[in-house]
């Protein structure tokens, strides 16, 4: 197929197509952004696709040739995987790490350089993810896009659900088949689908157990040591136990509501052109008094306080699991 065709018009073929995985998924329900059952569904932290928002919708005009024209001379962070896998990888806690080297690379280059790679791009290339917050690619023509988005919505819809005013929006334009891995974000998400298709597979935050995200200090914390594609069961046990998953295949136009600390592993639907999104993250409004019992995700937030307190006390993760064993084995067991 010619290559400039493929980025350009961003065609979904017919052999167009997800990965398969080996586990059952309930679909994320799609409704209607005027429906009165939606806001229901956010306020119990249950995932929905929000449909007909129009919530992004003058970003549909942000093809890559439309960027190229726009920010083409800006540097933007890219990336760069040696196969279809990003594994989220922060370089800051690279020093306390054990070693490993990461997989997947953060680079910076020029929007336009980034597209002629994209373009030229042939198998056993590095694979490209730009991920750049729209702070940063700031252009005033960007800007008047952006600042017709439906903020009156998207403001009304946050304070029903008592969400702290909007942290930063992510702009990620993919190559078809790339996928992040499993992971969580301490945020809240809405997440708007601009081009192409991505699917989304969900768990709640009470599957922490069975996914086995990486320790805290470790540069990987908050992704799942799991590899769906490949699971070491002998490693990963509880992983045969994983349930309550979930699926949503998105569409231009959907905008998904990803609940904060529900972990997701994200695909750019196989041959289908580069995809665009945009998320839009809010803290939780942490002034919300406190019901009990406690929610699934209040207790990841106090298991990583309390790895964080004895991580900073003990200076050695080595040390975390026999004084964790000590305290509760026979005791709270
Ligand atoms: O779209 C992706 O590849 C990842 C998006 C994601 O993890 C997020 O917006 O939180
Ligand atoms: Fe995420």
């Amino acid at each position: 197929m010619n290559e400039e065709r493929r980025v350009n018009d961003i065609e979904y073929s017919a052999d167009s197509k997800f990965r398969n995985y080996n586990f059952c998924l309930d679909k994320v329900p799609k409704v209607p952004f005027d429906d009165p059952n939606l806001d229901a569904t956010i306020l119990q932290n249950r995932p929905v696709i929000i449909t007909g928002s129009k919530m992004a919708a003058p970003a549909s005009k942000w093809t890559p040739d439309y960027l190229q024209s726009v920010i083409g001379n800006r540097r933007v962070s890219v990336l760069a995987s040696r196969d279809h896998n990003f594994l989220f990888h922060n370089a800051k806690m690279v020093n306390k790490d054990s070693g490993d080297a990461p997989l997947t690379k953060r680079t910076v280059m020029k929007f336009s350089d980034f597209l002629k790679r994209l373009r030229e791009w042939k198998p056993g290339d590095d694979r490209l993810y730009l991920q750049e917050k729209f702070s940063s690619c700031l252009e005033a023509s960007l800007v008047k896009d952006y600042d017709e988005f439906k903020w009156n919505w998207i403001n009304h819809k946050r304070k029903v659900y008592s969400w702290g005013p909007l942290t930063s929006n992510l702009i990620l334009l993919a190559m078809d088949g790339n996928v992040t891995s499993c992971h969580f974000d301490e945020q809240h998400n809405l997440f708007a689908q601009i081009h192409g298709y991505k699917r989304f597979i969900l768990f709640p935050p009470s599957q922490y157990e069975c996914l086995y995200p990486y320790p805290l200090y470790h540069p990987c914390d908050r992704q799942s040591q799991v590899n769906f594609e490949n699971p070491d069961l002998e490693k990963f046990p509880k992983f045969r136990e994983i349930e309550g998953g979930m699926e949503a295949i998105l569409g231009p136009g959907d905008v998904l509501y990803v609940p904060n600390y529900w972990f997701h592993h994200v695909e750019s639907m196989m041959n289908g052109g580069p995809t665009l999104s945009i998320s839009f993250w809010f803290k939780d409004n942490l002034r919300k008094e406190t019901v009990y019992p406690l929610k699934d995700f209040q207790k990841v937030i106090i298991s990583r306080n309390v790895e964080r307190m004895l991580l900073e006390l003990l200076r050695d993760p080595k040390e975390v699991s026999s004084v964790l064993k000590a305290m509760t084995l026979g005791r709270y067991s």
